[in-house]
């Protein structure tokens, strides 16, 4: 297959029938050509759609300049945002980048110690994070679409406080990089008044659909990862999803197998991997497909787990407790490294029958035996098969798994790309800090609690 990401449901014939996926071509296709079209619902919303090949090119190169800048002066780069303005960054950079990224020499990485904070709302955490940072020189990327969420905003001024002890007002400003809206929000007029060089989310596309954006682009390149073949990787994606025919379209059979699955019963979705480095993969997903489908009391709920780790905890429910999931395995076709097992004299462990056999054989040895376990647990297995962890497979996954998502949600018969249900946390937690605006939410929430 060379390499292209591609869609496998072969192993769910027992579940799924080829006149099932048949039935839901013209429904699925109908879907693509409105996403395609950008004529269905949430379509102000669908900017994403040509990214891979429509970006801003100038924006492009400044945030290549920006990366290198603050590869050339800062130890650490400490990355603000949450949601869709923090995981597609974390899943691209433990992707791509060494498994103990922040942990390697510096002759090893090359590129800063990257951390996320912003995504949490924990005082033990932040300290933590100033305690690694230490006097170490630093910088800052704060991402926010809205430029209003809490989480994000309460670490920036930790960090932004920090900043500038260390370095006084206006070289702060000069390591800070502010990702944004291009004219609203607390964020862009802080970064107006301050002097930050800042960088846009387009008004078009959704936080969770912005990792091809400056939201994911500039940790990605600081991190030392190529961009450009990122960007070919979701180009080629996008190409594939927009016009290869039903039968060969993975994104299309992707959406359309999962609402098969969820038509007879299964209600949850288990991503599951076979490789530590992909589980930000999922934690990104989840939130694409949570947020775009858990609307109007339906959806499939997206879960996931690490295998073969979680075996030996999840392993027992996912094989015999209740039937509500299907799984869909998230297969790395070439490992970035190979270990060969080696012989023993003694064998006191009784592995020789292991010898010369790569560690990578019995990982795939475990995901095959288990996806036929699983399959006769009455567990539906599908997957998903990415030749090599590089940028041009990411790019790829990255777009598949936003057009299926598009085409899914418009099969279930929502709108994929609003999310209206958040708020309402929000509002509660402002009621409660005393926020002006929600005093008579206050006493109502006072009252109750
Ligand atoms: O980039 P922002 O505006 O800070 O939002 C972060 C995340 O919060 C949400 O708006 C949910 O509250 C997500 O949709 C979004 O990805």
């Amino acid at each position: 297959m060379g390499n292209k990401v591609s869609f496998d449901y072969s192993k769910a014939a027992g579940f799924v029938s080829a006149h099932e996926v048949e039935y839901m071509k013209e429904a699925a296709e109908r879907a693509r050509a409105a996403l395609a079209a950008k004529n269905g619902v949430g379509n102000d919303f669908l900017g994403w759609i040509n990214l891979p090949v429509d970006y801003d090119r100038e924006e492009f190169a400044a945030i290549k300049k920006a990366a290198e800048k603050i590869q050339s002066d800062s130890e650490v780069l400490v990355v603000i945002g949450i949601g869709g303005s923090y995981l597609g960054a974390r899943a691209a950079i433990e992707f791509l980048r060494h498994g103990f990224y922040n942990n390697i020499s510096k002759e090893l990485r090359k590129t800063p110690e990257i951390y996320f904070a912003g995504n949490n709302i924990s005082s033990t955490y932040l300290k933590g994070l100033i305690d690694v940072i230490g006097d170490r020189d630093f910088s800052v990327n704060v991402i926010s679409k809205s430029g209003t969420t809490t989480e994000p905003a309460i670490a920036f001024r930790v960090f932004k406080e920090m900043l500038e002890k260390k370095y006084g007002r206006k070289e702060a400003a000069g390591r800070i990089y502010a990702t944004t809206d291009k004219a609203r929000g607390a964020l862009k007029s802080l970064a107006e008044a301050e002097g930050y060089e800042t960088f846009v989310v387009p008004d078009d596309v959704g936080g969770r659909f912005s990792v091809l954006t400056a939201v994911g682009l500039l940790p990605i390149a600081v991190s030392g990862a190529d961009l450009d073949r990122l960007m070919e990787g979701a180009a080629f994606g996008r190409e594939n999803a927009l016009h290869l025919p039903y039968e060969e379209n993975d994104a299309l059979l992707y959406a359309a197998v999962r609402n098969i699955l969820l038509r007879k019963g299964k209600s949850v979705e288990l991503l599951a991997n076979y490789e530590p480095s992909v589980h930000y993969v999922s934690e990104w997903w989840k939130q694409l497909y949570g947020e775009s489908e858990g609307k109007d009391q339906k959806g499939l709920m997206p879960a996931s787990v690490d295998l073969t780790t979680d075996l030996h905890s999840m392993g027992q429910f996912i094989q015999d407790g209740s039937r509500i999931m299907f799984e869909t395995v998230l297969n790395v076709e070439k490992p970035r490294e190979e270990l060969v097992i080696k012989e023993e004299a003694a064998d006191l462990d009784g592995l020789n029958y292991l010898a010369g056999k790569t560690v990578d054989f019995i990982n795939k040895s475990a995901m095959n035996g288990t996806a036929l376990a699983h399959t006769d647990g009455n567990v539906p297995n599908l997957r998903v098969n990415i030749p090599e962890q590089n940028e041009f497979c990411l790019g790829q996954l990255f777009y598949f798994f936003e057009f299926a998502c598009g085409v899914s949600g418009y099969l279930l018969g929502v709108n994929p790309f609003n999310q209206p249900g958040v708020e309402s946390y929000k509002s509660n937690m402002f009621a409660l800090l005393g926020k002006p605006g929600y005093e008579e939410k206050h006493a109502e929430l006072m009252e109750r609690l």
